[in-house]
């Protein structure tokens, strides 16, 4: 912004240096020129931490609502049931804060524990006991699976219309045709974070670091695609970075974001220098490292959280970030199944 000497009286300049202070605008007076000076956005401020704990609670408030609506009206309470082969820990933790998620909000819900060493025919057949079971609203099964399960086979078993992940193989088709479907819980709880914080994303470059099939490529779809689908996009210029992207071509993408998406599984992948100025920064990685010294197991994202708050715009920390809302949003996937067993 230029403004003309001729407009600048002391007195103005003196309101303007005040006004400017109060609202972090940055101002340099052009002295080779003194016809000018110009004004700009300060961003060296830390960033707006954003908390997924928040966010999740407030989306807590909305499906609890929806479900005593649903209990008013003479219905079940909606059902999840939930099966967790062997016992990761990572695992158990999840199905726990589910179930307790669950229960919160007026959801009943089933934890269905099987050993690692069951069969896929075993498995497969549990799942088709859940999917004939009428007071079953929602099913998933929690992933990874031991080595000898073919995950796929396992996920295509799930009756469509009860699968809260959205893994089932003609949800994911019509995610990428943008039609209407069960979002996978982890990309639907970015897609929360950045529509509830009012970030802009149409025409917005946004990069994705990772491309798994349940989290990387659902984000880059909901992201890119357009606003009046069926299922509305972001219609940003998505770029997908990931293991065979090149460190120095991922800190240059990277700065060209407005948005960055952390969700390759690496930590300190995301450091300060790599980001622009007031960009909005996402981690979804969720990492258990070993602290030298104490030896104990801290979580931590993929974005050095420290260095890049000095920098971004927006950020979400690691825990309390992208993890609350991935459980809100498979409670919201579950009521969403019970609503659409009652129109059929
Ligand atoms: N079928 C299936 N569906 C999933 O949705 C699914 C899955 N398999 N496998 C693993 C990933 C990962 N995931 C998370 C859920 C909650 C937190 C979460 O609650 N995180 C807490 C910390 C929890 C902790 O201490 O580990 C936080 O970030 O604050 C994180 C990650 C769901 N996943
Ligand atoms: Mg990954």
């Amino acid at each position: 912004m230029a403004i003309p000497a001729t407009y600048c009286s002391p007195l103005k300049i003196r309101g303007l240096f005040q006004f400017c202070y109060r609202t972090k605008l940055q101002m340099t007076w052009n002295i080779a020129d003194r016809r000018e000076f110009s004004c700009s956005v300060a961003t060296s401020y830390p960033a707006a931490v954003l908390s997924g704990t928040a966010i999740a609670r407030q989306i807590h408030k909305e499906i609890q609502a929806s479900v005593e609506q649903l209990v008013a009206q003479g219905n079940r309470r909606p059902h999840l049931a939930v099966i967790l082969v062997g016992d990761d820990p990572a695992s158990r933790v999840y199905v726990r804060n589910k179930t307790r998620a669950a229960s919160l909000l007026g959801i009943s819900s089933s934890a269905l524990l099987r050993p690692a060493g069951v069969s896929q025919a075993e498995l497969l057949d549990l799942i088709d006991q859940m999917n004939r079971d009428w007071r079953v609203s929602g099913l998933l099964v929690q992933l990874p699976l031991p080595g000898h399960i073919n995950e796929r086979a396992v996920c295509n078993a799930i009756a469509p219309e009860k699968d809260v992940d959205g893994f089932h193989i003609v949800n994911i088709g019509k995610l990428v045709l943008d039609q209407r479907t069960m979002v996978p819980a982890t990309p639907a709880a970015v897609w929360e974070i950045i529509k509830r914080t009012g970030i802009e994303t149409v025409g917005k470059n946004v990069l994705v670091v990772g491309r798994s099939k349940n989290v990387g490529m659902p984000i880059a779809m909901l992201l890119h695609s357009d606003r009046n689908h069926e299922r509305p996009g972001g219609d940003a210029t998505v770029t997908i970075a990931h293991r065979c992207t090149p460190r120095d071509q991922l800190a240059h993408h990277c700065r060209l974001a407005d948005i960055v998406i952390a969700a390759a599984g690496v930590p300190q992948l995301i450091t300060a220098d790599m980001v622009k100025e007031g960009a909005v920064v996402i981690d979804v990685g969720i990492n258990r490292i070993h602290e030298t010294g104490s030896g104990r197991i801290r979580l931590v994202g993929d974005v050095d959280f420290e260095g890049v708050q000095q920098k971004a715009g927006f950020i979400t920390p690691v825990p309390g970030g992208v993890g609350p809302v991935t459980i809100a949003m498979v409670m919201k996937n579950t009521v969403t199944a019970a609503r659409n067993a009652l129109a059929h």
